[in-house]
Parts: C-alpha cells; structure tokens; sequence
C-alpha cells in the first residue's frame, strides 16, 4: 500500500470498539474545524470512537468502512482524495452500514441536506448539526424532525444552532424539564452582529467590518443571512419551538439591515457592491451616538410575539453587555420571574462550533454507550 493511500485510512492502533459511524458533510470552514478537532481527539484517545467512514462537500468525497484519517481529508475542500467518490446524499446509508450507533454529521449550509434530517432519523440514523435548516425554518419540517427522532429513538445534536455550542437550548429544555414555563427571551444571537456592532465607530465604512468579519469566519457563506436577520431568525424560531411556542416561520417579524439593492446582488458580485450599507448604518450609528446609544441586533419573543432587527439600546442596558462574537441571551421563566437567566459567551467561530458539533457526537456516543460516562 503506498503512503498515499495509507494516509487516507485513520491509523488501526487509533481505533476502539464498538465504534461510532460518522459521515461528514461540508468541508468549509466549520467542516475543516471539525476534521482538525477530531483528528485532536482521536490522538489523544478521547475521540477515538467516532470513526469517519464519509467525508464530502458539493465537489468531492470519500469514503472507507475501516475510517478515514480527519486530517487527509481536510484536502478535500479544494481537491479529490485518492480513492474518493462523486459526493451524493444517497451514499450516506451505505456508508454508516452495520449494527452500530451512526451519526450523520450536517456542517453545511444547504437546504438539500437539511431536508434529509427527518428520513436519517427515523432510519435511526443520529443527526448532529450546525445548520439552522432543520429546526430554523419551516414548522412542517420542524414536526417531522422531533417525530422521526421519538419514533425511531434517534438523537438530534443541535447545541451548534443556536449560540454555536453555548447553554441556550439545553438550559431552556432543561428549565422545562423542571417543570418551569419560560416567559419571554431576548438578547443577542448573532455572532458575526454582535461583533459588527462591538466593532464598527461609524469612521471606518461598515462595509470593510462586514469583510473583516466574513474573513474571521463569523458569518455565513453569504453574510447577507446575517444581514438580513435572517440567520437570526431562524436561531429565535429555534429557541422560540423549544421554549414550546411553535411559530410558524412568518411569524418573526425582521428588521433587515440590507438595503432592496443590495439585496437583489448575484453572491459572485456582492462583494463590490457591500458599500450600499455604509451610509445607512453611518446614519443609524450616529443617531445612537447622539443619544449616548449602542447599537444591538436584538431577537425577542414575549407573548406569542416574536421580532428580530436592530436596536438603539443605552449604554448600560443588560443586552449591551459583551465583546466580540458574544451572545448574550436572557431567559425568563417561572424561577426567573424577575431577575432573567442571563448566559454569555462567544456565539460564532470555527473553533467553537466544531467543538459544540463533536460534544453532540461524543454525548450521543456515550447515550448509545459506545463509551463510558464515568
Ligand atoms: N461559522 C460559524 O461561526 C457558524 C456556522 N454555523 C453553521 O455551519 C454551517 C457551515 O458553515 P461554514 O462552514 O461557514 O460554511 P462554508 O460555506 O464554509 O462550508 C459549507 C460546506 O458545505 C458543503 N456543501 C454544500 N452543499 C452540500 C451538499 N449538498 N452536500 C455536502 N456538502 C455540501 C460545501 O461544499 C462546503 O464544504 C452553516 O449552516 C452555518 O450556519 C453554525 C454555527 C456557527
Ligand atoms: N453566522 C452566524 C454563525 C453562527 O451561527 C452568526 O453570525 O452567528
């Protein structure tokens, strides 16, 4: 076997069993991070039971029952492995084929692969996933998920969606679980915003920040889904059904950020035209200077009610709180009547949302006991 070919496959002294199948798909900037974290773990021992047997993006893909090194396959972002295949979601099950625990891993931000979630799931296939596509959008969709998972009694890892790994969604279940009813919930959900917003001093064109920040691999594929609210809310809807309000999609109301034209911009183009948002948040950044104001995007939901978009709030408001990518999300409920739960932390980045995707994978592992707990 050449050293090429040998490269592909995970080393055999790295593997345990039982093992856990997994199948990557996206290898971008969160799938890369995941490679690069598992190939950690695997080293270390910790990751060791979560064998890769597929790894693909749109263009290329591979895929071995015995395990695929993590770190070969980050090659496959820009080109083919020796040995790899044409990517197609139909491969997925007979890649995770045998009698043990399986997880496709959803690092994408496609449509197409989120529309499968429901069919893995109730073949009993576990899902973990960073993409906002399953929960975040249809409440159709929504339905289908949560019912495939109870009736086949596979787990749906969803920590990534929302927060990029923060305790939002588990603390919200968790409360209850405890018997509680959550009342209302605001703050900052959008990492690549919140740190637009933390950086932006209406000098520099906000466009350069939007650049900066896209580079920083804080924003989606096309940061127009930041921009618009988009991505915020589908986060809030997220939250909004696993607070037990089923929203329907349209109901959010959203302030968008992105002026009609810029909105119209082919992807291939967007770049060159980004400047159509200087002088409007030149404007609103100015008005809050004014008034001693920041400027936060804000998702709310109280009542049944739901909005997201941006808000002059004073500078000592509890939602101004935070530097960087940071969320920051309070939570009432019947405990915290008055006082909210407030939890804070970095919402966006590679690093952390590939660590939240594995701790899915790892704690759905341990459910399946593939490995122990204690
Ligand atoms: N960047 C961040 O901080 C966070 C990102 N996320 C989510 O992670 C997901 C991935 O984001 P990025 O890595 O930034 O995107 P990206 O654009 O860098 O990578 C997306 C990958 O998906 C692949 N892909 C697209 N369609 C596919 C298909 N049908 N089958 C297989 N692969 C396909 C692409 O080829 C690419 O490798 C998105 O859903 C995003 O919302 C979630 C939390 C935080
Ligand atoms: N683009 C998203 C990434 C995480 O979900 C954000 O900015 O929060």
């Amino acid at each position: 076997m050449s050293a090429r070919i040998a490269a592909v496959h995970a080393p055999r002294s790295t593997r345990r069993f039982p093992e856990v199948r997994l199948a990557l798909l996206g290898t971008g900037t969160v799938g890369t991070a995941v490679l690069h974290r598992l190939a950690a773990l695997q080293d270390e021992g910790h990751g060791a039971v979560l064998s890769l047997c597929y790894a693909g993006n749109s263009r290329f893909a591979a895929r071995s029952a015995d395990g695929l090194c993590p770190r070969t396959m980050t090659g496959l972002a820009t080109r083919p492995v020796r040995g790899g295949e044409p990517p197609g979601l139909a491969r997925i099950d007979d890649a995770l084929c045998g009698q043990v625990p399986r997880i496709v891993l959803d690092a994408t931000a496609s449509d197409a692969v989120a529309a499968q979630h429901a069919g893995w799931l109730s073949r009993g296939i576990h899902v973990v996933t960073a993409c906002k596509l399953g929960q975040g959008t249809s409440l159709q969709r929504w339905r289908a998920i949560n019912a495939a998972s109870q009736s086949a009694g596979s787990h749906y890892g969803d920590s990534a969606t929302v927060g990029a790994g923060l305790p939002l969604l588990r603390s919200i279940r968790d409360l209850r679980a405890g018997g509680d009813r959550i009342h209302a919930v605001a703050g900052v959900l959008s990492g690549s915003l919140a740190w637009l917003f933390n950086h932006y001093d209406g000098k520099r064109p906000f466009s350069g920040f939007v650049r900066d920040a896209r580079d920083a691999g804080y924003t989606e594929p096309d940061p127009r889904e930041d921009l618009s609210g988009e991505d915020v809310r589908r986060k809030l809807l997220i939250l909004a059904r696993a607070a037990g309000v089923e929203l329907e999609a349209d109901a959010v109301e959203v302030g968008s950020l992105v002026p009609p034209d810029l909105a119209q911009v082919e992807a291939d183009e967007l770049d060159t035209r980004l400047q159509a948002l200087d002088r409007p948040l030149r404007e609103r950044f100015a008005e809050a200077y004014r008034r001693g104001e920041k400027l936060r995007f804000i998702a709310r939901l109280q009542d049944g009610r739901a909005r997201v978009g941006l808000e002059s709030l004073a500078d000592d408001h509890p939602l101004c709180g935070g530097t960087g990518t940071d969320n920051r999300l309070a939570i009432w409920s019947d405990r915290y009547g008055t006082q909210p739960l407030v939890i804070q932390g970095p919402g966006a980045g590679a690093g952390v949302t590939a660590a939240a995707l594995l701790d899915d994978a790892l704690r759905i592992a341990a459910q399946s006991g593939a490995i122990s707990t204690r």
